[in-house]
């Protein structure tokens, strides 16, 4: 398998009343997939949407990959919800699930969608050791989850790096403050599915900004 850049804007602090035509122009000028933000007020402070809402926005995107960052206390709840939604990554935080996280990789699978698994600033990285094989990827958390527009911790870069030369192969995704400031820090470390929220909604240019963006990632994998 050969690992390829993807860049995955998070529609976060975009103008959710717009939603449609906020992630169409994203698609538009470059975005590889949208990274969908779903809370539940509980394993996070914060709220969202739910699947109601990503299943409209997939009426009006037939195309795009959808991933789902399941900001949830329990991840095993909407699986069979997001499927029918039409979601094509089902990407979840093993925290509150540490006894059942085998089983829901399963259901997830067997739903029809790829699996992610999260990781929280303070989750040892080799605790995802047993569950690799049973994930499409890992997601790094480069903030504390719950709010778009937080300061990237540079500090999560040995997680990306120990995943990246245990599993040469793995898809790894870093989100949480990443934009053309702190890229080359996870380009470096072995990132190769980026989440940009801020950085990529609030530029004048976000054409601009995802190309630069993926071309950082795309010089890396070409050293590695
Ligand atoms: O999951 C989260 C926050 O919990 C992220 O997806 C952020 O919303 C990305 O936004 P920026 O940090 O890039 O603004
Ligand atoms: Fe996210």
């Amino acid at each position: 398998m050969s690992l390829k850049a993807k860049i995955g804007p998070s529609i976060l602090n975009a103008d959710l009343c717009a939603l449609y035509e906020e992630s169409q122009k994203l698609l538009d000028n470059g975005a590889d997939y949208l990274h969908l933000d779903v809370m539940d007020g509980h394993f996070v402070p914060n709220l969202t949407f739910g699947h109601p809402v990503v299943k409209c926005l997939r009426n009006k995107i037939k195309n795009a990959f959808f991933e789902t960052h399941m900001m949830v206390s329990k991840p095993e709840q909407w699986i069979e919800n997001m499927a029918d939604a039409g979601v094509d990554q089902y990407t979840f935080h093993i925290e509150p699930v540490v006894n059942s996280v085998p089983d829901i990789c399963r259901k997830v699978r067997e739903a029809g969608m790829k699996v992610g698994l999260a990781l929280k600033p303070g989750t040892e990285v080799d605790v995802v050791k047993d569950y690799i094989s049973m994930a499409d990827m890992i997601l790094i958390m480069t903030v504390e989850p719950g709010f778009g527009g937080q300061k990237f911790m540079s500090d999560m870069m040995p997680k990306v790096k120990w995943l990246r030369e245990n599993y040469p192969n793995l898809d790894i995704e870093v989100d949480g403050g990443v934009g053309l400031n702190t890229i080359d820090e996870c380009a470096k470390a072995g990132a190769n599915m980026i989440v940009s929220g801020t950085a990529v909604i609030q530029s004048p240019d976000q054409k601009e900004v995802i190309g630069k963006l993926k071309k950082s990632v795309e010089c890396a994998l070409h050293k590695h």
